[in-house]
């Protein structure tokens, strides 16, 4: 039998998964977390993606190793490798004023879309470039190179050989604001300009190009986490992956790069060699959490409890902006909660009230995937909020469209796996996913319709 390894370095945690190359059967598999917070040094990746794999019986038998990652978050290295200052992360909104400076240099958002297929806002490497610029000259001097989280690990994998041994793929390159998916270039000038000197980046590989290796195993060129996760789950023409996890997305494979002057739709690459048009909000799993914690119950409670109540919550309203939001652009808003009444104000309420919330922005990014031309059929939901039944439940009723849930499992590692599985054998793998359960309800547009109402009626953070 022939093993591979797939990694999900995510926001959270570190997920390894050894799956056999030829069936996809999942032989062993670990995890371990990732520290909180929205700075992170990448010497905690490494420590957990080392646990994780240890959990995992290690990686000596495996014949192929792929890293997917978060997506977007800035590692600068010194000349001689060492990390040059702690990774900010895609959901770090620091570099909010850096983005809209950078959209102003260029000279407006439809030039930055044509360049690069994205607007510019916080997440994007680009900016946390600029804002390194801007507050942190001397980190910047010391700097020699620029890569991404699932870059680093690569690297690490194969022994931190020097810098010019730095690989990424289509996927994770297309999120920087400095390679574009439609040419499959560089843009070094929109590097240049954000961070004011050259720096090295990643050699950008194809879909089964090879980064190395670790002992044995052949590294592949891994992916960002979204790219990955359509891959393992073996997203088809007219199907859209929501992704429920510290970042909802949603996404689909297309044949044509998206360009959306409006930002909402990035146009990123997938992991076959096609195009992955992306929504993506900062709030996701943690709304449900945090409303748990709000009502003193476990996510199942929360489940039970949303359940319970009507669909409207009769007019309860979350606006689920908690770290602020990228889709739409409102890096310094907070969430909000709006048509409280006495018969409103019931725990069941306010649970059904996160998870209409949450879904509803999802709904929105849904319906700008929509006017970039992607067929949508159906929904795949992926991530750790799918495992919420009342997530599962709800979501039809919020999306007006079926929807499918794959088995829990950890389906960015298992893309990455797929990817592994595909240098190790010369040809990508058809792995099958059994159990699929498909929800289906009716739409209640008044759901959609009352959280338009309210979205906009939030306060700034302090
Ligand atoms: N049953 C559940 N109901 C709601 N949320 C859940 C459930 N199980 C896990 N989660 C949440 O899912 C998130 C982790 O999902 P995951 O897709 O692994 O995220 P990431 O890839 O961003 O680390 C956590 O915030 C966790 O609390
Ligand atoms: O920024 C994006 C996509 O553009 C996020 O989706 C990150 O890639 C983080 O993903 P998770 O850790 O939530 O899976």
């Amino acid at each position: 039998m022939t093993l591979v390894a797939g990694v999900d370095s995510s926001t959270q945690s570190c997920k390894v998964v050894i799956r056999d190359a030829e069936t996809g059967t999942l032989v062993r598999e670990g995890r371990s977390a990732h520290p909180d917070g929205t700075e992170v040094h990448p010497d905690a990746w490494w420590q957990a993606l080392e646990q994780a794999s240890t959990m995992a019986g290690g990686l000596d038998d495996v014949a192929a190793i792929s890293v997917g990652g978060q997506q977007h978050g800035m590692v600068t290295l010194d000349e001689q490798g060492e990390v040059v200052r702690p990774a900010l992360l895609w959901n770090d909104t620091r570099s909010a004023q850096a983005a809209v400076d950078l959209i102003d240099e260029l000279g407006g958002a439809q030039q930055w879309t044509d360049a690069v297929g994205l607007v510019p806002v916080a997440s994007f490497t680009v900016t946390k470039l600029r804002w390194l610029a801007d507050h942190e000259p001397g980190n910047v001097a010391r700097a020699a190179a620029v890569c991404l989280p699932h870059d680093w690990l690569t690297w690490k994998l194969a022994g931190a050989p020097g810098l010019d041994a730095l690989y990424t793929d289509r996927s994770d390159a297309s999120g920087t604001g400095y390679w574009s998916a439609a040419t499959n270039e560089y843009r070094l000038d929109l590097l240049r300009q954000a961070v004011r000197k050259d720096l090295t980046v990643p050699t950008v590989l194809g879909p089964t190009g090879t980064a190395g290796n670790h002992g044995n195993a052949l590294l592949g060129p891994g992916a960002g986490d979204n790219a990955a996760a359509g891959f393992g789950a073996g997203a088809q023409p007219g199907d859209v992956i929501v992704s429920i996890g510290t970042s909802g997305t949603v996404f689909s494979v297309a044949d044509t790069p998206a360009n959306d002057p409006s930002g909402i739709v990035a146009g990123f690459a997938d992991v076959t060699g096609r195009f992955l048009p992306l929504v993506c909000t900062l709030n996701a799993a943690r709304v449900l959490t945090t409303a748990a914690t709000m009502l003193g119950v476990d996510v199942a409670k929360l489940s039970d409890l949303a359940l319970d109540a009507p669909a409207g919550a009769d007019g309860l309203v979350l606006v689920p902006y908690l770290e602020g939001e990228r889709t739409p652009n409102k890096p310094h808003a907070s969430g909000a909660v709006h048509g409280l009444t006495l018969r409103t104000g019931t725990p069941a309420h306010l649970a059904r009230a996160a998870v209409e919330g949450m879904l509803c922005a999802l709904a929105d990014g849904l319906d700008a995937l929509r006017a970039q031309g992607a067929t949508v059929n159906r929904v795949i939901l992926v991530g750790g909020g799918a495992r919420s039944e009342a997530v599962r439940r709800i979501a039809p009723a919020v999306f007006g469209l079926p929807v499918v849930v794959p088995p829990p499992g950890e389906y960015v590692a298992d893309g990455a796996a797929r990817q592994a599985a595909w240098i190790a054998t010369g040809a990508a793998p058809e792995w099958t996913i059994k159990n699929t359960q498909e929800y289906g309800a009716t739409p209640v547009p008044a759901i959609r319709e009352q959280y338009a109402a309210a979205r906009e009626l939030t306060v700034d953070r302090h």
